[in-house]
């Protein structure tokens, strides 16, 4: 069996080497951040979407969520960004319940996630304006001095980091375009730009890929590699069962409001345990 991820990684693999990029790893200054899930339960209005799942996004490691439309992967994703708290269960961030943390300490684990939206989500602005948002918003005073993020660049350094990120996704060319002119695969790209812009620790993608053409899928598959080869950790929310085999190292199946299976990737796919996964895989539930 061939290793589905030992393809080129494209244009985001190229931009990662050719800025020597490729492989770094957090500064010595930086813990990894690891998130995890334990015993999570989420519903709304009374209605469960799914209980008691477990997940951990480790650094340097992609994992995807696997599940049909309807499932919870992004409410997971939600839940793993601290933008919602859980109805049971616990998101901790290197053990530490997020919602036990301050609101400031919160805060700065956010601030180590980068999140990339199912659907168009960039501001009214320039593609170059957009890349750097997230630059911008980090780069202040004090959280140079105390937070431990990966990167904080000075404010005269953010045009360059933005373009670095854009080029890792082919768009630094048009770096000075609306948002609006672009198309649905240009816009993803820069989504993506703007979250890798500032070296997040965890990167949460929810369906990264749904209406995108295959070279922009491509581009996007090559930039969540390189985003692992940098240390990263990624969580990868699709329905599309071979992206999930191309670029992920575990699988987690969310079936039916649980997570029925977790492993590596290639043993979920190719040797499952449990009969609902092998019948999920094939494409033979119907929903
Ligand atoms: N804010 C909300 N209020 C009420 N119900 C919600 C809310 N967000 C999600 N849901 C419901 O929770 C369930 C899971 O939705 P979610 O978007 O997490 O699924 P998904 O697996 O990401 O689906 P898709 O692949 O179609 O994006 C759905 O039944 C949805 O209607």
């Amino acid at each position: 069996m061939s290793d589905p991820r030992g393809e080129a990684d494209g244009a985001a693999g190229d931009a990662a080497r050719a800025n020597g990029r490729e492989g770094e790893r957090p500064s010595a200054t930086t813990e990894g951040l690891r998130l995890e899930a334990r015993g999570l339960t989420h519903g709304f209005d009374g209605d469960a979407v799914f209980a008691d799942v477990d997940l951990s996004v480790e650094p340097g490691d992609v994992v995807a969520v696997v599940g049909p439309s309807g499932a919870g992967k992004t409410t997971l994703l939600r839940l793993l960004a601290c933008f919602e708290t859980p109805s049971a269960g616990v998101v901790t961030a290197n053990g530490r319940d997020v919602w036990e943390l301050s609101d400031e300490e919160r805060l700065r684990v956010r601030r180590r996630l980068g999140m990339v939206f199912q659907h168009r989500s960039l501001f009214s602005a320039t593609v170059g304006q957009n890349a750097a948002y997230g630059l911008r918003v980090r780069s202040s005073w004090r959280e140079r001095v105390e937070s431990s993020l990966r990167k904080v660049v000075g404010r005269h350094e953010i045009p360059r980091a933005a373009t670095d990120a854009l080029e890792t996704v082919g768009m630094a060319e048009k770096a000075d375009r609306h948002a609006a002119s672009l198309s649905g695969g240009e816009a993803q790209r820069v989504a993506i730009a703007r979250a890798l812009a500032p070296d997040p620790d965890v990167l949460l993608f929810d369906e990264p890929t749904s209406n995108l053409d295959p070279r922009n899928t491509a581009i996007v598959e090559g930039a969540i590699r390189a985003a692992r080869g940098r240390g990263m950790g990624v969580c990868l929310a699709t329905h599309d069962m071979q992206q999930a085999r191309r670029v992920s190292d575990r699988t987690a199946v969310l079936l039916g409001g649980e997570v029925i299976e977790c492993g590596p990737t290639e043993r979920v796919f190719e040797a499952p345990e449990d009969d609902r996964t092998r019948d999920f895989v094939a494409g033979e539930l119907v929903y």
